[in-house]
């Protein structure tokens, strides 16, 4: 089926489908993982730590599209944000760094140079449909979660085949969708493969498959955006591996074994973790190989970290992450797959608000803005910090104190700085919250009915262009219409 066609509504299934799923014949040979074949024993324990030497980091200072120059402005790409909150709606508002963007998506491409690869940038980090057009005309593809991902993909013209769909509990009718799309196809879980063999069958269509592996690899992050350890719901313990290469030999017209992938989780600074995830992946590829699969992609995943904290502090860069598994990569001759969200769009954005107030309640001081954890819930969420600037100068005898950053939402959660050190700022002045382009907006909700903001972006030409309307009460109203 054209890729235009799939946008609107999955296909009705047959009626019941969902159901008789159980009783079909194959379900219960699927059902059962525990009869399998031992796995040698090289895959039953865990991995040697990594063997390889780790290349040399080419770490770098992290450049920020947001700076402060010399007159105590913001700017964005030279255009000061001041001035955009002049132009832009009089309400909380994401902008955009367009060229950063592009520099980004090009650090990937560069460290990927010499290697077969598809870059699936993560869609879940930043749904904006200007931003996935940009993406897709820059050579990305995509790496989805769900059937509207897939829709709002294949809306902005990303090439199916350089897409990948994840997830622990995708739907059939979603299924169905990426079958007919023919994106990659994760299997994460044992009826997750039963209903990517149901999709095939109800499509027509052969799915490219990869195994989602669990390596048991500790990412060293926040445990709500770790992934790839053994009590993580994601993906494919080594244990059961041989059921899952069983369970996919007994399906040849369904399903095609390309790849294995994992995702160790996100926000992780060291490329050493990554490194020591590519060693356990070649050793699980090596053992499917040699039952007589012609897999031919490693799909590491996402999760590279970025500088939230704007201390100048040297991280890994994309060079340094590609680097660490080159080598593996090329010693099997593998397509690479990488999936990252946040370390391409979220120093590309800053969430700009304006201050409502200042007030001291015992002891603590508080600024008040009109943005919140609605539209903005990791700190509320993760206790992430995001670096909170004011986007004009403030007169040289400014009082600095320590201000915890709070939205309006009735929430004592409801907080997107604490302790910070900011000159008291005036009723009305702009105020930044730094690094907001992933899992910002995209996690944006209505809570209290605070509308999802508007979203701009800054050209290279220094033109800003609004690439998201901003919710309204009457687009709340109108869910209600007719009922
Ligand atoms: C399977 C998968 N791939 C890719 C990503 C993107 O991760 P990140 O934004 O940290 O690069 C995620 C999110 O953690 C994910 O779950
Ligand atoms: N939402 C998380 C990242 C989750 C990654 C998805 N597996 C964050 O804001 O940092």
């Amino acid at each position: 089926m054209a890729a235009s066609n799939l946008l609107s509504q999955p296909p009705a299934l047959p009626h019941g489908r969902h159901l008789k799923l159980s009783s079909n014949p194959f379900a219960t040979a699927l059902i059962s993982p525990f009869k399998c074949k031992p796995l040698p024993a090289s895959l039953r324990a865990r991995p040697p730590r990594a063997i390889l030497s780790t290349p040399e980091p080419q770490t770098q200072k992290l450049e920020h599209c947001f700076t402060k120059s010399g007159d105590g402005f913001l700017y964005c790409e030279g255009v000061k944000v001041e001035q955009v909150m002049e132009v832009a709606e009089k309400r909380p508002f994401y902008l955009y760094s367009k060229p950063q963007i592009k520099r980004n998506v090009e650090a990937y491409k560069e460290a990927l140079e010499g290697l077969n690869s598809i870059i699936g940038y993560a869609i879940k980090a930043n749904n904006n449909l200007k931003i996935l057009e940009l993406l897709q005309s820059l050579g990305c593809g995509a790496v989805l979660v769900s059937g509207n991902e897939l829709r709002l993909a294949l809306q902005a013209g990303f090439d199916p085949t350089r897409c990948v769909f994840n997830g622990n509990g995708k739907n059939l009718e979603d299924l169905v969708l990426a079958a007919q799309a023919g994106v990659f196809v994760n299997i994460d879980s044992e009826f997750d493969l039963e209903n990517i063999v149901a999709a095939a069958r109800i499509s027509g269509n052969k799915v490219n498959v990869l195994l989602r592996i669990n390596p048991d690899v500790d990412p060293q992050v926040h445990p709500y955006v770790a992934t790839g350890n053994k009590n993580s719901k994601f993906g494919i313990r080594n244990e059961k591996l041989q059921w899952f290469l069983d369970a996919v030999k007994a399906h040849p017209n369904e399903l095609k074994l390309v790849g294995a992938h994992c995702h160790l989780g996100s926000t992780i600074t060291k490329v050493d973790i990554f490194r020591d995830a590519a060693v356990f992946m070649v050793n699980y590829i090596d053992e499917i190989r040699s039952q007589g699969f012609e897999i031919d992609y490693l799909n590491i995943g996402g999760g590279l970290g970025i500088d939230y904290y704007h201390t100048g502090a040297v991280l890994p860069t994309p060079r340094d992450l590609i680097d660490t598994v080159r080598e593996l990569v090329l010693s099997r001759n593998l397509n690479l797959i990488i999936e990252p969200g946040r370390s391409l769009i979220a120093n590309t954005c800053c969430f700009v608000n304006r201050v409502t107030g200042v007030k001291t309640n015992g002891t603590k001081n508080f600024v008040v803005i009109d943005g919140s954890m609605a539209e903005l819930i990791r700190p509320s969420l993760y206790g992430a910090y995001q670096h909170i600037e004011l986007v004009s100068p403030t007169p040289p005898n400014a009082e600095v104190s320590t201000f915890d950053i709070v939205g309006p939402v009735c929430e004592s959660a409801d907080f997107l700085g604490k302790d910070r050190e900011l000159p008291t700022p005036t009723k009305g002045a702009g105020l930044v919250v730094h690094d907001a382009g992933a899992y910002c907006m995209s996690m944006a909700s209505t809570y209290n009915l605070k509308m999802r903001p508007p979203e701009y972006w800054v050209e290279e030409d220094g033109s800003v262009s609004k690439i998201r309307h901003g919710e309204t009460f009457e687009d709340h109203l109108r869910l209600f219409e007719g009922l």
